[in-house]
């Protein structure tokens, strides 16, 4: 990995309005540091993608001050510091254009005023889509991808630019399991390199497995922190009030054998939280350890929860 820049997310006091007067964010704060996976957690409207887009220089704070790298976001963007993999939303598929071209607008800010790809451009086009598994797609129109590869392809746009701090704008909506699982084993990867990523995920039930940090939100951060003491039932519950599914089934209501534990499920919308045998539901990161691997084993249980 290229040295550079120590990776850091400093926001302080932030409020950001948008022009029609809505203030979408007010007096945020939160600081990461490198070799870190973040969850940016709260309900749609929350103020997630105003924070993405803050950092990313789109919006600019009527308030507070943003620091990247121990930069100002424009001089950070400028030395290709930040890369952005947007929501699937926010592109449009009609756009003719390679996977290839796609992956190679991620050296544009190493080009000269021509663009033109150099060997160590074609290099990291060619390493990234072999990190994301997309190697033998690089000839297709990026229209003519499933949601999934189109994602991992953003994510190689990502890797080629360089980004020692990745903003990934919802990356597990619409893809299968096994996507987000090569999407998680890759971020890991990236962690171990001293980067930086903070991701928006509505599934909740991943977050323990790999995010060391959460900044929960809701028009404001309400708590920022290792995933440990922030990722709570108290904490979630400010977070989404009424608007998370919570389910819990203990005893005979539950097991037709002797096995008493109880089962709590809790659901934002995509990947539920399950918990074995909690008796204080205070601390769910606790409990999401003690019985990760019995959870991860009955993810099919939790996503039949969550249907319901
Ligand atoms: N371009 C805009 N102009 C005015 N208001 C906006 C604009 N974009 C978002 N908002 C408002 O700002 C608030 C925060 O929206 P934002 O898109 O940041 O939420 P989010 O947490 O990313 O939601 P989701 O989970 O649905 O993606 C909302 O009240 C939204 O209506």
């Amino acid at each position: 990995m290229a040295a550079g820049p120590t990776p850091s997310i400093v926001v302080a006091g932030v409020t950001v309005r948008y022009g029609n007067g809505v203030t979408a964010v007010h007096d945020a704060s939160f600081a990461l540091g490198p070799g870190t996976i973040c969850a940016l957690v709260g309900i749609n409207g929350s103020g997630k993608s105003t924070l993405f887009k803050t950092l990313m220089g789109f919006l600019k704070p009527a308030k507070g001050m943003v620091s990247i790298a121990g930069m100002e976001v424009r001089q950070a963007l400028k030395r290709g510091l930040v890369a952005y993999v947007p929501q699937a939303e926010e592109v449009d598929w009609s756009f003719p254009v390679l996977v290839d071209d796609v992956v190679m607008m991620g050296r544009y800010g190493h080009m000269g005023f021509l663009r033109i790809a150099g060997k160590a451009d074609r290099d990291a086009v060619d390493d990234a889509l072999a990190r994301v598994n997309m190697l033998e797609f690089r000839r297709r129109q990026i229209g003519e991808l499933s949601g999934g590869q189109r994602k991992r392809v953003f994510l190689a746009r990502a890797l080629a630019q360089g980004g020692r701090i990745i903003l990934l704008d919802e990356p597990f909506t619409g893809v299968d399991v096994k996507t987000e699982d090569q999407i998680v084993d890759l971020m890991r990867e990236l962690r171990a390199e001293g980067r930086l990523m903070l991701v928006s995920t509505h599934n909740l039930g991943s977050i323990p497995d790999f995010c060391d940090q959460v900044v929960l939100v809701n028009k404001t951060v309400l708590a920022a922190g290792p995933t440990d003491t922030t990722f709570t039932h108290a904490n979630l519950q400010r977070a989404f009030g009424g608007a998370l599914r919570h389910f819990r089934l203990e005893g005979h209501a539950l097991h037709e054998d002797a096995d008493a534990r109880r089962v709590t499920v809790i659901s934002d919308d995509e990947r539920p939280l399950v918990l074995y045998g909690e008796r204080d539901h205070e601390k769910l990161a606790d409990g999401g350890k003690a019985n990760r691997g019995k959870a991860n084993g009955e993810r099919a249980t939790g996503e039949e929860g969550s249907s319901s």
